[in-house]
């Protein structure tokens, strides 16, 4: 049997200002730093250590890593940046207050562009500065590759190469491997681990900085999963996630 740890990055200020945030670099919150430390501590407690780390580009994901290996005296460990695990992109959403644009838009149209499985937010203009082309992290990139905005379907299309390409036969060679990334790339993940229906996924939120354990047999399909931390707190900050998108 395998193992293998996936996190979502602690609280980051555009969480707290309940806005989209997709691929923009936004930095954690004083919370969410205590929150990726408190992700070392549960880890460490419960005897979990690790081989190599996989993150994505984004300072949210790559910042709860090395707070939560900090904890675990783990910082000598290999991390590989990919930006495969970045956050699904949010299209011209990005920047936007998630309440307003429901109180504006409707619920309903907010909860199609946040959680629909092939229905992609606005996308952004070429010409917008909020657009990725320019950044020096995507330089490797063909353009094509660097998206203007993403439905869920978009984001499983990058997540599964890297995971059957880059993760997969890390997990198969023995490697215990901490994932620290995006609730939306997480969620294209599982989508595809647990063969979640494009219905039933619109149900699934991933709450910040909370070790999420997959349990997985010899071909990797899981076999169960379980998140480290209070359960009430985790079911708790799961709702919360899912209300970021209705109107006041
Ligand atoms: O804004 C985002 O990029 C994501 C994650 O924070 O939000 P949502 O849960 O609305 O998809």
């Amino acid at each position: 049997m395998y193992k293998i740890v996936f996190m979502r990055h602690g609280e980051s200020t555009w969480n707290l200002e309940n806005r989209f945030t997709g691929w923009t670099d936004v930095d954690l919150t004083e919370k969410g730093v205590k929150e990726a430390k408190a992700a070392g501590e549960v880890l460490k407690r419960e005897g979990y250590t690790f081989d190599l780390c996989y993150t994505s580009v984004l300072k949210r994901a790559i910042r709860t890593l090395w707070l939560t290996l900090d904890e675990m005296d783990l910082m000598y460990l290999p991390v590989k940046n990919d930006w495969r695990l970045n956050e699904r992109h949010y299209g011209a959403l990005q920047g936007l207050d998630k309440g307003e644009t429901a109180a504006k838009f409707g619920d309903k149209q907010v909860l199609v562009w946040r959680r629909s499985y092939d229905i992609p937010p606005p996308s952004l203009e070429e010409g917008d500065d909020r657009a990725s082309f320019n950044d020096p992290r995507y330089a490797g990139l063909p353009k094509e590759q660097i998206p203007l905005t993403e439905c869920l379907k978009d984001t499983v299309a990058r997540v599964l190469p890297a995971w059957n390409e880059e993760i997969a036969p890390q997990i198969k060679a023995g490697k215990q491997i901490l994932i620290s990334a995006h609730g939306n790339s997480l969620r294209a993940l599982i989508k595809m681990l647990d063969n979640i229906s494009d219905e039933e996924i619109v149900g699934l939120n991933i709450p910040n900085g909370q070790p999420l354990v997959y349990e997985l047999d010899a071909d990797l399909k899981p076999i169960r999963h379980y998140y480290l931390g209070d359960a009430d707190a985790i079911a708790a900050a799961q709702a919360a996630v899912a209300n970021q998108g209705k109107a006041k």
